[in-house]
């Protein structure tokens, strides 16, 4: 929160707890002096959950000598909030439901859903999706792929042993399956799926091709959107959007993870203010809060692309183009009327 983006290169794989929090509070004893809760508040992102956020919210607070909302994603007994764990994958789940609704497809109820990466955004976006009646057909990590074999697909049981397992830092190889996935080693799933109506990367940057975004459009996905930052590269973004212009009502709607995965920083947010109010808001309190962001941040995409961007009879509005330009006008006007700039008249 506060526009700054940064990480290390350590990798946590590997390493003993105390050798993680080791790193955590080195890490902490210089970033300290250039954060606060009214400048730049970090918060968890890949390899970096509760724990690695305990130690360095305890190595801030002794630097600093104050205790105050300067990370998210804290313990719930120490300032954090209930449903920022679950955020982001729950956030991307109500965003597509949105774009579901909007066009016309329906409801979750029977939609097999493509997701990548089995972290913390893959995790809870997989609850939710199984929670709503779709069928999870697909996680995977750094390793490789774990893909459905049967109609039922992945199960919350599964998702529950797989929690663990990346809890104490394991490989998807040591999930142990009754036989209804198989494991693709060096895959990523989007192209041994099978039939799939919706795709959602939630492992990392670049991780759906321009190959693969053609793959996915055989398969029959029709809703694309990143829990990943930057999941998808330009090519594949550029595969989704042509498809959307040229085949119109029967086209993939791609929708950039700016918009779909705000649902992580947005109650980050939540989690600040209640810090600054000294509250703790109940779990339905927060997801509601969630559901109204989500909802906001799809029809200002959809709606800003359908003020800013021309379009042909039929054509789903670009959720691309809408996002981008809803976080411009919103930061130019802001400099505007705070007098950043200024026309000459
Ligand atoms: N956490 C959050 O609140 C938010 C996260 N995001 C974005 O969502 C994505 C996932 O983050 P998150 O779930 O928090 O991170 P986690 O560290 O919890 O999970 C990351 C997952 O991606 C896999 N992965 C990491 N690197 C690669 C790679 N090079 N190739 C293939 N798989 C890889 C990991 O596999 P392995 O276990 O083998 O390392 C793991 O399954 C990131 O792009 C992140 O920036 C966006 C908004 C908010
Ligand atoms: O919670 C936050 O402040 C940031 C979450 C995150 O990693 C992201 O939005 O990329």
């Amino acid at each position: 929160m506060g526009g700054g983006k940064g990480g290390a290169d350590f990798d946590p794989k590997g390493k003993s707890d105390a050798e993680i929090r080791r790193f955590c509070c080195a890490f902490m004893a210089e970033l300290h002096k250039h954060i606060g809760a009214d400048t730049d508040v970090p918060a968890g992102d890949i390899g970096v959950g509760g724990r690695e956020i305990g130690y360095m919210f305890g190595a801030y607070r002794k630097a600093a000598g104050r205790f105050e909302g300067v990370l998210t994603g804290k313990g719930l007994s120490w300032g954090g909030s209930l449903i920022r764990p679950e955020a982001t994958g729950y956030g991307l789940v109500y965003y597509v439901g949105h774009m579901l609704e909007f066009s016309g497809a329906g409801s979750y109820a029977g939609k097999r859903v493509a997701l990548s990466g089995s972290g913390n955004v893959a995790q809870y976006a997989a609850l939710k999706l199984i929670e709503l009646g779709a069928t999870v057909v697909s996680l995977s990590d750094s390793k490789g792929a774990l893909v459905a074999t049967g109609e039922s697909g992945i199960t919350g049981e599964d998702i529950n042993a797989i929690m663990a397992i990346k809890a104490a830092r394991q490989p998807l190889t040591t999930f142990q399956n009754a036989g209804h996935v198989k494991w693709i080693e060096g895959a990523r799933p989007w192209l041994h799926v099978g039939k799939v109506d919706i795709a959602l990367p939630c492992a990392t940057q670049n991780e759906v091709s321009k190959e693969e975004a053609e793959g996915l459009l055989a398969a029959g996905c029709k809703f694309v959107a990143e829990g990943s930052n930057m999941g998808c590269t330009l090519e594949a973004i550029e595969v989704f959007e042509n498809n959307r212009k040229e085949k119109k009502g029967e086209a993939v709607w791609y929708a950039p993870g700016k918009a779909a995965n705000c649902g992580g920083v947005a109650v980050s947010g939540l989690e600040m203010a209640q810090n600054s109010q000294r509250l703790n808001w109940t779990q339905s309190e927060v997801d509601e809060k969630l559901k109204d962001i989500m909802k906001n941040a799809f029809f200002n995409g959809l709606n800003t692309a359908k003020t800013y961007v021309e379009a042909t009879e039929g054509e789903l509005p670009s959720l691309v183009a809408g996002s981008n330009i809803a976080g411009f006008v919103k930061v130019a006007q802001a400099m505007h009327d705070q007098g950043d700039w200024w026309s000459k008249n």
